[in-house]
């Protein structure tokens, strides 16, 4: 079976990690989920890598979401939550992997998509790449818990106006919004800054966040997200955008 996901190792303390889908704009299916929790638990572990790059293969997207055609066929709440609630699983362990993250945006970040750049600790962008919490438009929410985790990383009100609007934005407005960090047409010299440090020195203020988010209880708060798109899910509005998406070239 073709593997979702390529990584490639650096020597200088950096592993990419690229989506690999990207006849499907690079969207996420459960083997991708399994791919990356894997991906995940074994760099944590790795005394080499000290920063994560997380990017997408191609030049048209980052990652476009779930993927609406092996998900078509959810249509109970509780069938929702099952996926929902895996990938919230693989989002959290994102969101405090123990060592830098960065999400290097290389095309369109879109719905769930925007929920991974989230759970990364820094984001940048090409110019002009198309950014957006889409799901509204789908009748439903975020699913895997990108939303608890943007109201950690922007202004509540930026955050409330990236998913209430469900727009499509520009880089370059996404970083009036606080969600990117930089527009740059490469990673590089962004990730030497944190290259040079000692991985320890990296993880102790990586600690500090992951103790904040405990402390809050951030995963609760992701759970209960979750549930909450599961059971937007169920309803009519959301099957019938699905099918128009996925009918809309036929
Ligand atoms: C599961 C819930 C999850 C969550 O929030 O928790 C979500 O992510 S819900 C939101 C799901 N994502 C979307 O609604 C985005 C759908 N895709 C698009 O809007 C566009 O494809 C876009 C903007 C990402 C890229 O547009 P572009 O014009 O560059 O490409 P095409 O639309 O022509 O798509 C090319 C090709 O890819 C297929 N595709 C794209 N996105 C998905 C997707 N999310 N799932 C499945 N397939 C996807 C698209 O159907 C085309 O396939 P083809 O066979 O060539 O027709």
């Amino acid at each position: 079976m073709n593997r979702t996901i390529k990584v490639e190792k650096s020597v200088r303390g950096f592993m990419k990690v690229i989506f690999n889908r990207p006849e499907k704009r690079n969207a996420v299916n459960y083997q991708l989920m399994d791919e990356l929790q894997s991906i995940l638990a074994e760099a944590a572990c790795d005394d080499e890598i000290k920063l994560l790059v997380l990017t997408g293969a191609g030049t048209d997207a980052f990652c476009s979401g779930g993927d609406l055609g092996e998900f078509q066929d959810l249509y109970t709440e509780e069938e929702a939550f099952t996926m929902l609630s895996k990938m919230g699983e693989v989002l959290y362990a994102l969101a405090v992997f123990p060592k830098p993250t960065m999400a290097f945006i290389n095309g369109s970040a879109v719905g769930g998509g925007c929920e991974i750049a989230t759970a990364c600790d820094f984001r940048l962008a090409k110019s002009g790449v198309r950014v957006g919490f889409v799901q509204g438009t789908l009748g439903i929410t975020t699913g895997w818990g990108g939303a608890s985790l943007l109201l950690e990383k922007i202004p509540g009100q930026n955050a409330v106006k990236l998913l209430m609007g469900a727009n499509i934005h520009t880089a370059e407005e996404a970083k009036g919004l606080g969600f990117v960090d930089k527009i740059a047409e490469s990673w590089e010299g962004f990730a030497e800054d944190l290259l040079r440090h000692e991985t320890r020195v990296l993880m102790a203020y990586k600690k500090l966040l992951i103790n904040k988010w405990e402390a809050g209880g951030l995963k609760g708060r992701m759970e209960a997200e979750i549930r909450e798109c599961a059971k937007l899910w169920a309803s009519d509005a959301h099957h019938a955008a699905v099918s128009r998406f996925l009918n809309k070239k036929k």
